[in-house]
């Protein structure tokens, strides 16, 4: 019933998205009764006519009927939850009553829609009376006694209040409380008595209980989840510092499904009524902190943050909330949790944000009031979303510069990586000197927050800063602080080691690695392989593809590992080391051997004049397969491997199938037949495949035939899928690939396919992240050098790669563009970028994922560098980027994957976000169910219309004609 209330909510909002909140709910504050209807029994609503023409009867009702009225929002100052007093005190009970009618008559006069929710049913006055007794008991021990004592006089709310007294006894000091509790059998009596009565339990009760349960370390209790769930059928009724109190007990669920389900429908009355809600600790109320410590905006903000709950219209209703807080003063952690939620959830809101930094972050007199932590959890959380306000930054700077002696590692650390992430260096000389007092204190950091300081530098540009030197040699001259490495904290010092010029430390980093017995691992490797094939180093990365060889898992791997090691010989020019790799493989493992190398042993043999020992060495039949291969392909593949996650002991197998079903099910040098091989394997086995095959490959191949791109950048190889059907196409005019990949084992992958398809001469595969390989593209190929860019790799990406490349002057005057997955789960900024950028005829052609019957878009547009760079985009854009990241995160980690019809709505609502950004592409090919094909005529007609856009010019124009180039090896 919630969740459908809150979807009917949502969609409501959608309708009127563009509105932000505050509008959107100033002009109902309250439910409305269709909303009010959707949550259930026990509420009725009075709209405000038919309560002026009865007063008397509302009156009457409430007393008769047992109903209570509720406050409204802006006066929740005097907001009163359902009374618990004796019926003793009735006289001023009555008092209260007659007050608040008189209250609700002035609203109703003053037109506005009043509520009337259901009071407690009646209790016994011995029950009232327990209450106080319960709380005022003289301790844990005592409380729990008189409730045993009272077993059978206690009512379900005397229950809760007991539970709601021990968790304060806990806050107040009782560090020993919890753990007594849990060998305590007055405690599980209380807790059994409490779960057979919760029915009889408030709203307000329920939140006390969980509250309780989770103050009291008890979140194990079936009780907890169990109250979580009738607390939830009463939402319509809770008030909102019972609903914070709630959030917050139920962060640590660990189920995630289970808690972002609890969470979803404790969002439904914070979208509905957020507007209304407490801010809770505003500085003048310091002194009462504790009254609202859990019934403030601020926290139920924090709960969501912590809970991992990404539904946008929480935090847009959050938002304007605080927005129309902004006067009172929020204090320092109310601010820190503010940014630090939105942000971690990936939430970015300019308005929210840019307001708290002119009230707030760019106030040295309010900056003073916050601590190390406060500090720099905000600068992390504007870096986490990309939000850069110069001012706010410096003056935290300059914050963090004072107290810098407070500082404990993870202040240092996060600080320089704010600054290092939002690529700003801060105020002259303030960061390093922040880092060499971190370089005083090295001995206090552990292994991760060493790794980020390291990386942060590197990023910022102090390759000499002290502090690398300090903190490289503690991890290395350290197996406990060594041994802590977790693979991307190794990543980071590795890729930290690579910018700084340190390949030496890398080394020994590697070696100290492995000597403690860990693994170097993906990450690790990719920055490792990286260093070696960027630098002139040969003998480098002969050295780490070899420890890649022996570390791998089985011969597949290994000799596909040994074949890449060849192939980068031969190609740096060493044909006889690259001969010389495979000899050893045949000799030391001979069941590690595939086609691939035999082929390559033929390549190098006749390239060397030493055809008698490669046919020695191949034997009678060197190219056949080796029985051992092909077992897994004809056996099938482990249901693992085709899970959504492929990983742990499955990492890889899918993608090492692939080659396997090429190698068994294509012969070599024929790319079209790996290619269809690729898609059989997957098609039989109803096997995803993140590949851009069928219509989408259509896309590439038409797109690569028009442009005749000289030099095209791949971002993302996987298993070379994409990069064979470009390079099959580009290499009769003499085109060339350079395919960037981060995973050293799909590198080698891909170099293994792309030897046996014969294309291994015109792609060069570059190994490490797009970020650092990109600039190596510069020296490789030169400047205006890229006449087509192809980007597979992650959506929230795809702008700043691009973006990267312009800054670098790697794109020629008339690039084409073009990337996959643009509508799921989505890549809103990128599409911003050439919609609004310098570029033009930004097109979005609508085709079918492979293997599923869904819509997705490629999204391309052609370079025209005499329009202006993109302005920033609306904070619209924004929203729909965090709902992007949110479904991606939905269809990876989410017990139950987004159904097709949730697909379906998610893509709705983007496109209709675009609109309202003015930046909706012109959308190609519609395929819907009557138009199932993309034709190559389509693509056709998009560079022909571009050229016309363009004042008629000739097509040719737009291609980059193939020049027959030179490129460096
Ligand atoms: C969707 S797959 C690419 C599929 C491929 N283009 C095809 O159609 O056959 C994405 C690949 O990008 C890689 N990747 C992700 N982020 C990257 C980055 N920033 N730089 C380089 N590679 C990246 C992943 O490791 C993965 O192999």
């Amino acid at each position: 019933m919630l969740k459908s209330a809150y979807a009917s909510f949502n969609d409501g909002a959608r309708n009127g998205r563009g509105l932000r909140s505050t509008e959107r709910l100033r002009s109902s504050q309250w439910y409305s009764p269709e909303e009010l209807s959707s949550f259930g029994d026990g509420v009725a609503s009075v709209r405000p006519e038919s309560v002026l023409s009865a007063p008397d009867s509302v009156a009457e009702s409430s007393a008769t009927q047992g109903l209570s009225f509720y406050g409204k929002g802006p006066s929740l100052a005097k907001f009163s939850p359902p009374s618990r007093r004796p019926e003793r005190r009735d006289a001023s009970n009555m008092f209260r009553d007659k007050e608040r009618e008189r209250e609700l008559s002035e609203q109703v006069a003053a037109g506005q829609n009043v509520f009337v929710m259901p009071k407690r049913p009646p209790r016994s006055n011995e029950c009232y009376a327990l209450d106080k007794d319960l709380s005022g008991a003289g301790s844990p021990s005592d409380a729990l006694d008189l409730a045993m004592a009272k077993a059978e006089v206690m009512d379900a709310p005397n229950w809760a209040n007991l539970l709601y007294a021990l968790a304060h006894w806990k806050k107040k000091g009782g560090h020993h409380l919890a753990a007594s509790l849990r060998s305590d059998s007055r405690w599980s009596r209380s807790l059994q008595r409490l779960q057979a009565s919760l029915q009889d339990l408030t709203a307000r009760d329920a939140a006390n209980v969980v509250w309780s349960l989770a103050t009291l370390e008890a979140k194990q209790e079936p009780l907890f989840l169990e109250t979580a769930d009738a607390l939830c059928g009463k939402l319509a009724v809770c008030d909102p510092v019972s609903i914070s109190k709630a959030a917050w007990a139920l962060t640590s669920i660990p189920n995630r499904d289970r808690r972002l389900e609890l969470y979803s429908k404790l969002a439904v009355p914070v979208v509905m009524r957020a507007d209304s809600f407490p801010l809770g600790s505003s500085k003048c109320s310091e002194s009462l902190s504790h009254v609202f410590l859990h019934g403030s905006l601020t926290m139920i903000c924090y709960s969501f943050g912590k809970a991992d709950f990404r539904e946008g219209d929480a935090y847009e209703a959050l938002s304007s909330a605080l927005i129309g807080h902004m006067n009172n003063s929020l204090r320092p952690i109310d601010v820190c949790n503010v940014i630090w939620s939105f942000c971690t959830v990936g939430y970015r809101d300019d308005v929210l944000f840019t307001k708290i930094c002119e009230m707030y972050l760019t106030k040295e007199e309010m900056v003073r009031d916050f601590n190390p932590q406060d500090l720099t959890n905000t600068t992390w959380g504007f870096c986490k979303v990309g939000f850069c306000h110069r001012e706010a930054m410096e003056t935290l700077a300059f914050e963090c510069h004072r107290q810098r002696d407070r500082f404990d590692p993870i202040h240092f650390s996060n600080l320089l990586y704010s600054f290092a992430m939002l690529r700003i260096p801060g105020p002259p000389s303030l960061l390093a000197e922040v880092a060499s007092t971190a370089s005083q204190q090295v001995a206090r950091f552990d292994a991760g927050n060493l790794a980020i300081a390291c990386w942060a530098l590197a990023a910022l540009g102090m390759s000499e800063h002290p502090f690398l030197d300090c903190a490289l040699e503690r991890v290395i001259g350290s197996s406990q602080v060594c041994s802590n490495l977790g693979s991307r904290a190794l990543s980071m010092l590795a890729l930290a080691c690579f910018r700084t010029a340190r390949p030496g430390r890398l080394d020994q980093l590697l070696d100290a690695t492995r000597l403690c017995g860990l693994g170097v691992g993906a990450s690790g490797y990719s920055a490792a392989v990286m260093a070696a094939e960027q630098g002139k180093d040969q003998e480098r990365e002969l050295r780490i593809l070899r420890q890649m060889a022996a570390e791998a898992r089985d011969v597949r791997m290994q000799a596909a590992v040994c074949n890449s090691l060849a192939l980068r010989l031969w190609k740096r020019g060493d044909t006889a080391g690259a001969f010389a790799v495979l000899r050893g493989l045949k000799e030391s493992s001979p069941h590690s051997w595939s086609v691939v190398s035999s082929l390559l042993v033929a390549r190098l043999g006749t390239e060397l004049g030493a055809l008698a020992e490669a046919s020695e060495l191949l034997g009678g039949d060197g190219a056949a397969l080796d029985a051992a291969w092909e077992a897994p392909v004809l056996s099938g593949i482990h249901p693992m491997a085709a899970t959504r996650q492929n990983e742990g002991a499955h990492a890889y197998t899918r993608e090492f199938m692939t080659l396997h079903a090429v190698l068994c099910g294509a012969p070599p040098g024929d790319p079209d037949a790996a290619m269809a091989a690729i898609e059989r394997f997957a098609e039989s086995r109803s096997l995803w495949l993140k590949i851009t095959a069928w219509e989408k490959g259509v896309v590439v191949q038409e797109v690569a035939r028009w442009a005749q791109p000289r030099l095209t950048v791949e971002i993302g190889a996987y298993v070379g899928y994409s990069a064979m059907n470009v390079a099959r196409t580009v290499r009769s005019h003499g085109g060339r690939v350079a395919s960037l990949e981060v995973d050293p084992l799909h590198v080698t992958l891909v170099r293994n396919m792309l030897e046996y398809a014969g294309l291994s001469d015109v792609v060069d595969v570059w190994t490490g992240y797009s970020f650092d390989s990109i600039p190596h593209l510069l020296k490789t190929y030169g400047p205006r050098s890229v006449d087509m860019v192809f980007m597979d790799q992650k959506g929230t990406r795809f702008h700043s790669d691009l973006a990267l490349m312009e800054e670098l002057d790697l794109l020629s005057d008339r690039a084409v563009i073009l990337a996959d997955n643009v509508l799921k789960p989505g890549a809103p900024l990128y599409i911003w970028h050439l919609a609004k950028g310098s570029y033009h005829h930004c097109t979005a052609i609508s085709v079918r994922e492979f293997l599923l019957q869904s819509e997705d878009w490629m999204v391309m547009a052609f370079r025209d560098a005499s329009k202006p760079p993109a302005p920033t985009p609306p904070p619209e854009l924004h929203r729909l980027a965090f709902e992007s990241d949110h479904f991606r995160k939905k269809s990876m980690f989410d017990g139950v994957a987004p159904s097709k019809s949730d697909w379906w709505k998610f893509s709705q609502g983007f496109v209709t976000g675009l609109e309202l950004c003015g930046c909706k592409p012109r959308i190609v090919g519609l395929h819907g169910r009557d138009n199932p094909k993309i034709t190559p005529e389509d693509v056709a007609r998009i560079f022909r219309t571009a050229a016309e856009e363009r004042g008629g010019e000739d097509d040719e124009v737009l291609r980059g004609r193939g020049a027959q180039r030179t490129w460096p090896s």
